[in-house]
Formats: C-alpha cells, sequence, structure tokens
C-alpha cells in the first residue's frame, strides 16, 4: 500500500484551496484577528494641528535662548480647549500636553524647566532647542494617505491606526465556514450517559478549537450513525449550508463500518488522496465534492488533532487570508528514540526549558492515539521523519509546538 508523504498531501490540499472572497463590515471591536479587505485612507489628518507633547509653556523660541528670560503667561491652551490669541514677544502661554500650539509660539518648555515668579510671570531654567515638544500636524499621516493595506491581520496596534484614522467600522474578509460531522454509532455527545459500549465524542471540540483559533466559524454537524442514509443525510445538511470545508471525524479506515468515503463518493466527491505517511493521522482523506474541500480525518482523537494541525490549520489559514503560522522549532531530546519506520511520527513531548535556556523535548512512553490526556499533557510534537535512524538523549530534533513551555 502506498502512502502520500505528508508535505506532499499539504501541497496538494493547499494547491486546490481558494480564499473567501466575500467581506463584510464590522465594528472595530470585532475585527480582531481578521483580515482587512482593502487599503485603508485615512479621513483625516494626524495630528490634525501642531500641539504639546509635554506639560509646560508654549513660548517663542527667540524669547528664551538664553536661560533666565522673563516671561508674562497670557493664558492657556488645554488639549480640546485650545488658546485663541496670539503669543508675542516676551510671552508665554500655560499649556498642556495635546493641546494647540499657540499662533505664534513655536517651542513648548516642559514645566520642570519653569520657575513660577509672582505675578502671572514666569522664568526660564533651560534653554530648549527651537521646536522642542511639538508635535507637528500630519507627522503621524496625512487626510488621504493610505496607511493599512489589505490583506493586514488586524492586531492591536493597525485597530488603534484605523481608529485614529476615523474608521469606526472595517471591511473585513468572510471566515471561512467549516463544518464538523462526528460519524459512529459508538458516540455520545459530552453530559451524556453512556450505556454498555458506547463512548463520548471528544474529536469535535479539539478540531472545531483548531478551525476557530486560525479564522474560521464552525457548522457543528453533530454526530450520527455509521450508516450511509444517515451520512448523505449530513452532507446534504453541510452542502446546504455555504460551507468551504467538510470535517468528517473517524470512519476513515477499512473497517466495515467505515462508511465515510463510500458515501462520499456515492455523493459525487472526488478523492484527490487517502493514507498519509504519517503516525498517528495515516488513515487521513482528501477529496472535493461540488466545490468543498472533504477532509476526512481518523476517528482516534489524537489522530484527528495532528491531522487539524497538519492540514486544516495551513488550509484554514489560506482560506482566511492569513499568512502561514509556523510551529517548527528545534528542541534537545530528553530521552533516546529508535529508528523511524516509513511513517512520518509525530511524537506527544513534554516541552521545558533548559537551564542555558535551550528547549528540551521528553517524549511520553505511551503514544496511544486514543490517549486524550497525554495529548493535553503535550506541549509539542516531535517530528520524526521517515525512516530516521535511532536518536540519543541530547540530539537536536525538529518539534511542532503545541503551546509555549513553561
Ligand atoms: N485493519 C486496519 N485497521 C485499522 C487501520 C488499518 O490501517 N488497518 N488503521 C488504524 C488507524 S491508524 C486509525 S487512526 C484508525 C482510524 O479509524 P477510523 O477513522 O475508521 O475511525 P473509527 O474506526 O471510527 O474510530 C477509531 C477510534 O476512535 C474512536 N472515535 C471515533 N470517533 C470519535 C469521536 N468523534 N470522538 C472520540 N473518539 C472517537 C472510535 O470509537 C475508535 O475507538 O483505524 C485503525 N484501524
Ligand atoms: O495512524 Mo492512526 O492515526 O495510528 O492512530
Amino acid at each position: 500500500m502506498s502512502l502520500l508523504p505528508v508535505e506532499e498531501a499539504l501541497a496538494r490540499v493547499l494547491a486546490k484551496a481558494r480564499p473567501r472572497e466575500e467581506t463584510e463590515r464590522l465594528a472595530l471591536h470585532d475585527c480582531l484577528g481578521r483580515v482587512l479587505a482593502e487599503d485603508l485612507a485615512a479621513r483625516l489628518t494626524h495630528p490634525a494641528f501642531d500641539n504639546s507633547a509635554m506639560d509646560g509653556y508654549a513660548v517663542r523660541h527667540e524669547d528664551i535662548a538664553e536661560i533666565g528670560a522673563e516671561l508674562a503667561v497670557i493664558g492657556q491652551s488645554a488639549a480640546g480647549r485650545g488658546f485663541r490669541g496670539e503669543v508675542k514677544r516676551g510671552e508665554a502661554v500655560r499649556i498642556f500636553t495635546g493641546a494647540p500650539l499657540p499662533t505664534g509660539a513655536d517651542t513648548v518648555i516642559v514645566q520642570e524647566d519653569i520657575e513660577i515668579l509672582e505675578g502671572a510671570r514666569v522664568r526660564t531654567l533651560f534653554a530648549p532647542a527651537k521646536g522642542r515638544h511639538i508635535r507637528l500636524s500630519g507627522q503621524d499621516f496625512e487626510a488621504g494617505e493610505l496607511a493599512l493595506f489589505g490583506g493586514s491581520v488586524l492586531d492591536a496596534g493597525r485597530l488603534t491606526l484605523a481608529a485614529s484614522m476615523n474608521h469606526d467600522c472595517l471591511p473585513v474578509f468572510g471566515r471561512p465556514r467549516i463544518a464538523i460531522l462526528a460519524t459512529g454509532d459508538e458516540l455520545l455527545p459530552p453530559g451524556s450517559s453512556p450505556g454498555p459500549d458506547q463512548i463520548i465524542a471528544s474529536n469535535t471540540f479539539g478540531v472545531a478549537a483548531i478551525a476557530r483559533e486560525n479564522g474560521a466559524e464552525i457548522l457543528d454537524l453533530g454526530i450520527v450513525a455509521d450508516d450511509r442514509a444517515a451520512i448523505a443525510a449530513a452532507v446534504a445538511e453541510a452542502q446546504s449550508a455555504d460551507i468551504d470545508v467538510l470535517v468528517t471525524l473517524g470512519g476513515a479506515s477499512v473497517g466495515d463500518h467505515d462508511l465515510v468515503q463510500s458515501t462520499l463518493l456515492g455523493c459525487g466527491m472526488t478523492l484527490d488522496f487517502w493514507r498519509i505517511a504519517m503516525r498517528p493521522g495515516k488513515p487521513l482523506m482528501v477529496g472535493e465534492l461540488a466545490g468543498i474541500t472533504v477532509l476526512g480525518l481518523p476517528g482516534n482523537p489524537v489522530s484527528s488533532l495532528v491531522c487539524a494541525l497538519l492540514f486544516l490549520e495551513p488550509l484554514t489559514r489560506k482560506l482566511a487570508h492569513l499568512p502561514p503560522r509556523s510551529r517548527l522549532t528545534t528542541a534537545r531530546l530528553a530521552a533516546d528514540l529508535p529508528a523511524n519506520d516509513r511513517r512520518q511520527d509525530y511524537i506527544r513531548a513534554r516541552l521545558t526549558v533548559g537551564p542555558d535556556g535551550s528547549l528540551l523535548a521528553e517524549p511520553f512512553s505511551r503514544q496511544d492515539s486514543s490517549m486524550t490526556k497525554i495529548f493535553a499533557q503535550s506541549d509539542g510534537l516531535i517530528v520524526r521523519p521517515p525512516q530516521a535512524p535511532a536518536a540519543a538523549t541530547g540530539d537536536l530534533c525538529p518539534v511542532l509546538k503545541l503551546r509555549e513551555p513553561v
């Protein structure tokens, strides 16, 4: 049986993926992590007027070139309430951070460098350079300037800039829509009381989390039995829901009750490939059904999560216009590992930071793909390429980070 290498399988999944083109306008608070769909022009100039960067006194530089100059304070300029008059020879205006620079003034002296005298007069204790502590109009951006660009992921800095450009809503790309269907006669939702031979369906939640973390909206189609008609009905429901990706869980292998692939083929799916040279996750299936990418993930929880990290995450990010996310790093092995066979291995491991700051990866001794607790305790996956020779404690190894080590 030939198995497709992981990298080739991923390249094939991504080659066909078309990023979602529809856009929507969202209020700024709802834009975090979304991708800007168009270049954005500033709706005003920022700063809109010359203003003070400090609390102090607005002065004419020629009056304060020498330390010890005495000035008459003729008024004040506060943020939101500027001084309307003009600063003339020998005069100063009390000014606060953000307040408009009065006409005539060209420099601000901070109040720490001023001695207050009797009768609304001040004396300078320092001679700042001309223009000191003044934020010039337009020094941030000019009205009409394109300062944010389509394709940018909206983060704290970009959202602040968008707001200061006077945009209350932003055009963003729509989220990819991903339907998840769990299959299996034995499955019940969390919170149920399992009868004999029944188990709780857990995969949906981790797979959905991976998709959502990467910008997708989830349609949970629930659980269907190992029954062609039931699977076909759920697939039809998914197709009518304007989805980009259908993820099926379970029923992907070769058992008599593994009906997902054959049912989907009956629904009109074109099979791209099935079976990957990876462990866990070998029975992964990829196909296309009327423009929808179908990812058939194996039922073992760890297998489905590893497949979701390796395939669904990059696919979702591409559909969402998000840049690829690299989880790859390097760590030192904290245990010996045997030589590998033909499947690329993803070994659950605890990650710690050693005393010298280097990353250590300690593989769990049990790697069964049904063990959800060990996966939850894993901070990373040690990647063992096909036919990798035995590795010794202390050797460097590639690791996919699942979370930051503590
Ligand atoms: N003769 C062979 N048997 C198996 C092979 C093989 O190559 N030859 N491959 C094995 C591998 S590898 C995997 S992985 C599994 C994948 O099996 P399926 O995708 O068909 O999944 P199921 O049989 O439906 O379930 C496997 C396992 O996972 C449990 N499960 C299923 N769905 C869920 C869910 N939503 N939440 C939690 N647990 C779930 C299910 O009860 C089974 O225990 O096949 C091997 N067999
Ligand atoms: O490859 Mo299966 O995914 O062993 O667990």
